[in-house]
């Protein structure tokens, strides 16, 4: 089942008159479906957060549209988008963004506290995400009180708890070391496996990267390249490296 379908997004900054606007998109089409777990690479400045910012609604596109579950969120007024992301889409930020005077477990039922949920529910929920993530230890800990793997892990959790229909990841492993890093994106692996959850994460890094089922490499503001992990992640890392150096030329910023 199709989740998300942009068609021909651009995205100028600026007066799109002037010589000194930008271009970050140049007519992108772009479709996810149910179940994946795609990573967009690219070097810096190539649009890889203008685009995922326009398809999580948080930016609107200069030309084209995007599609969630049937609906245009392009053509959302502000109050409309702002319940849909949070009632259907899930994030995770580089910086984790948790409320440092909530707790790990009230941090996760956050999103559902705002929607008014049942208190059985809330539970029930937090319950099963906090064991399915291994992080039940932690649930009554205050985020300075906790790493920042293990506060990543909460923020994964957080962007769950709803039943999104997709989540969307910007750098979720930027500011982890490579064991909490290991961990979080194992969390991401075990969301998309366990739970069918729909993953859209924009990452530098190659090893989070190579957790993902498909990466989609933009260059100047367009799709240049799709691969799709089809053996180890190992080999699937190579790859990922390969197709860097094949786009990038020697120094490429990845
Ligand atoms: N708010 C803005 N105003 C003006 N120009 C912008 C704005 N945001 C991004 N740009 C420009 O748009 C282009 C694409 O930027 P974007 O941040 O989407 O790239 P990126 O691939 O995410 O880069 P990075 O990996 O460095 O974060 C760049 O030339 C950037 O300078």
């Amino acid at each position: 089942m199709r989740v998300l379908e942009a068609n021909q997004v651009t995205k100028i900054y600026g007066d799109t008159k002037s010589e000194n606007s930008t271009k970050a998109l140049n007519g992108v089409d772009f479709k996810v479906d149910e179940g994946e777990f795609v990573a967009i690479m690219g070097p810096s400045g190539s649009g890889k957060s203008t685009l995922v910012s326009i398809l999580s609604g948080i930016t609107e596109p200069t030309t084209g549209s995007v599609v969630i579950s049937g609906k245009r969120i392009d053509q959302m007024n502000r109050f409309d988008m702002a319940l849909f992301r949070r009632r259907s889409l899930g994030f995770v930020f580089q910086e984790f963004n948790l409320l440092d005077s909530l707790t790990v477990k009230e941090n996760i039922i956050l999103p559902m506290v705002l929607d008014k949920k049942d208190s059985a529910i809330m539970n029930s929920k937090a319950a099963e995400v906090l064991k399915l993530f291994e992080i039940e230890n932690i649930a009554d800990k205050y985020p300075y009180e906790i790493s920042g793997g293990q506060q990543q892990r909460a923020a994964v959790c957080r962007s769950l708890v709803n039943d999104p229909v997709m989540i969307f990841a910007d750098e979720p492993t930027g500011n982890l070391d490579s064991k909490s890093a290991n961990a979080v994106m194992n969390c991401f692996k075990m969301m998309n496996e366990e739970k069918n959850a729909t993953i859209l994460m924009v990452t530098h890094d190659v090893f989070a990267a190579s957790f993902c089922k498909k990466v989609i490499f933009i260059k100047d503001g367009k799709i240049c390249l799709e691969v799709a992990n089809k053996g180890t992640r190992k080999e699937f890392f190579n790859r990922i490296l390969d197709c860097q150096a094949a786009l990038g030329g020697e120094n490429n910023d990845f």
